[in-house]
């Protein structure tokens, strides 16, 4: 289960994770003999086993032994999984579902079909129940499993006539065994269909980012899956970010007359642009799709929206610039772009060859486009992403801007890290009076990655014209803080650095509420990372239609809040009571209380 877990779902919460682990929680106690063999007598029996399962988990979970205790609701979340509540409504439960029947057919399904008593159409019907009740993302996995003959004999029976629901099978094996050994790649599965793409549901019937990322995780190809998807060690920055946001409450003003248009207009850097939301810098857009950042930088541009391209970007910024002059989609009204290019942005990682950095920077002032370049300050050094690790990488990948190229060693496959390996660790304050040097007089400098008030006070003295409020998707540096507890610190310790400098944010944006409260609290503009390549997996037309759902979604949040312009948006539209505690009270570069320093190297202290 543990295995299979890690492959469906490789950032499972802890909460599903002990779930899945209990989910047949001394399951022996009620021998399937104790009830009729019929129908109502099986399904009788399930139920009994999930609800007594479900009570001994939660017993146990809140006895004193475990230490330190559980809160309350960790524990009833537990037991509701184990209930498998809301399968359908839930993703958490439906996940549990996938794993289950997927250690069916992994692990048990050649015994079970065995069995004298269970003659061929029984077990077909069994197929076919275990496949209704499993999702896209699930079905993914099982048909890329090693499936002895006679078991995929069976399933083709089993799925017969329905080909929409034979996906893909990549040339690649999720087996979770496989997944922890990169030095050993498995062999590519028989072939259970002859599919004509992968499995991945029609676009308009996505309505929301969670769609998006359930389609994703069904159709991305398990390199490119574990590569976005994946955040650093126990991934805690990574759902923070996310839970943060939840945590967040609104306090909606009525009797507001909000008929009228909203407008979602704004600028970035002195450039207009038609939505507060923005495509973040992410790398390797080639995996997603085969036009990657070209396609992220047309649909962008269509929407008027502003695109940061990073430096391991899958094209070189000229092709991209190329992509996004020959669209024919003219930028809409609310960018304010009179006709012209919406201007890209240009993230850095700083090479430790200086001068390629510079050559950089100077073809990128050459394209005549690009509105600011962003210096990306959270990952000197690549954090640990284990689930990008355990698969093995494909040795041809580059990142052509930043001559990186994939490969495998000891550690794993990891592109982040290998392929991240011509980043700078040394670049520090004084490096930006080089950068300015680089730039064309007046571009406008961002840091990308301030994560305290005290770097923040010192980026705007330092001069620079914004300040990015990123943990890099919680991809860097596991525990670091969710990054909208990040503005609320800036709001509380140096809420001058709002006035002298704009400040953008991104982590863990997903709904139109996330975005309202990020600029309740300041932010100009806010960034979406995976949720892009997310729409990625449609190409531009995908991407387009991510970001006009949350848009949409912003535009209804502001309404239902009773504002329609950006510009009346305030703290006080929000409750942030239940994260207050979690906000630092001064920007000082000591701790409140624990005043201890450590002693001289050799003192006997
Ligand atoms: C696949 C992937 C690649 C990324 N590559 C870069 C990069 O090259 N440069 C950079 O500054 N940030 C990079 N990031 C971080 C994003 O810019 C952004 O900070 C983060 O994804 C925001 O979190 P979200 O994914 O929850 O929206 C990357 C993120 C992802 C998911």
């Amino acid at each position: 289960m543990t295995r299979w877990l890690a492959a469906r779902s490789p950032e499972a919460s802890p909460t599903l994770q002990l779930a899945c682990r209990a989910q047949h929680f001394r399951r022996w106690e009620i021998p399937r003999s104790s009830y009729p063999m019929t129908r109502p007598g099986y399904l009788t029996w399930r139920a009994k086993l999930k609800s007594q399962a479900a009570a001994q988990v939660a017993e146990l979970l809140a006895s004193p032994a475990v230490d330190p205790p559980l809160a309350a609701y960790d524990i009833d979340r537990v037991a509701a999984l184990v209930r498998k509540e809301n399968l359908r409504d839930d993703d958490e439960t439906q996940v549990l579902e996938d794993v289950a029947c997927l250690v069916f057919l992994d692990d048990q399904f050649d015994a079970f079909e065995s069995k004298p008593e269970i003659d061929e159409d029984k077990i077909v019907a069994i197929l076919q129940k275990t496949w209704a009740k499993m999702s896209p993302a699930g079905h993914a996995l099982a048909l890329q499993m090693q499936l002895s003959d006679r078991a995929q004999t069976l399933i083709h029976k089993a799925l017969g006539g329905e080909s929409a629901l034979l996906g893909s099978v990549e040339s690649h094996t999720v087996m979770p065994e496989s997944s922890n050994r990169v030095a050993s790649p498995s062999p590519a599965p028989p072939p259970l269909s002859s599919p004509s793409g992968p499995v991945k549901p029609p676009l308009h019937t996505l309505i929301s980012s969670h769609d998006f990322a359930a389609a994703a995780a069904a159709a991305f190809p398990a390199k490119t899956y574990a590569f976005v998807s994946s955040a650093a060690t126990d991934c805690l920055t990574h759902r923070a970010n996310t839970t943060a946001y939840a945590a967040i409450g609104l306090r909606p003003r009525v009797l507001r007359d909000v008929s009228g248009p909203v407008s979602l207009g704004t600028s970035m850097l002195g450039r207009r642009v038609s939505s507060p939301i923005f495509c973040s810098p992410t790398s390797l857009g080639a995996l997603v799709h085969p036009d990657g950042e070209r396609a992220l930088g047309r649909a962008c541009q269509a929407l008027g929206i502003a695109q940061v391209v990073s430096t391991s970007a899958s094209f070189p910024l000229g092709d991209i610039v190329d992509a996004i002059r020959s669209s024919s989609t003219p930028a809409p009204a609310g960018s304010d772009s009179g006709g012209d290019m919406i201007p890209v942005f240009f993230q850095l990682y700083v090479d430790k060859d200086r001068a390629k950095s510079e050559r950089l920077l100077v073809a990128a002032a050459a394209f005549g486009c690009v509105g600011g370049v962003f210096l990306t300050v959270d990952a000197p050094v690549m954090g640990k992403r284990e689930a990008d690790e355990r698969v093995r990488a494909d040795e041809s990948v580059r990142a052509p801007m930043a001559g990186a190229r994939a490969g495998n060693d000891g550690g794993g496959g990891g592109l982040g890290r290998i392929m991240g390996q011509y980043v700078d660790a040394s670049v520090a304050w004084a490096d930006l009076a080089w950068l300015r040097r680089c730039l064309p007089p007046g571009t406008p400098l961002a840091l990308k990655g301030v994560q305290t008030a005290a770097d923040a006070v010192r980026a705007v003295d330092a001069g620079v014209d914004a300040i990015f409020v990123s943990n890099h998707g919680g991809r860097s540096l596991d525990t670091a803080p969710a990054t909208i507890l990040v503005l609320l610190e800036l709001q509380r310790c140096c809420p001058h650095v709002f006035d002298r400098v704009q400040v953008f944010v991104d982590g863990g944006v997903a709904r139109g509420t996330d975005v309202f409260k990020a600029l309740c609290l300041g932010a100009t503009a806010v960034g979406v990372g995976r949720g892009a390549l997310y729409g990625l997996n449609y190409g531009e037309e995908g991407v387009r239609r991510y970001i006009e759902i949350l848009n949409e979604e912003l535009e209804t949040t502001m309404r239902l809040c009773g504002v329609t312009s950006l510009d009346e948006l305030h703290p006080g539209l929000l409750n942030t009571r239940a994260v207050d505690h979690l906000v630092p009270e001064s920007a000082a570069d000591d701790h409140p209380y624990a005043k201890w320093r450590r002693k001289p190297q050799g003192s006997k202290l």
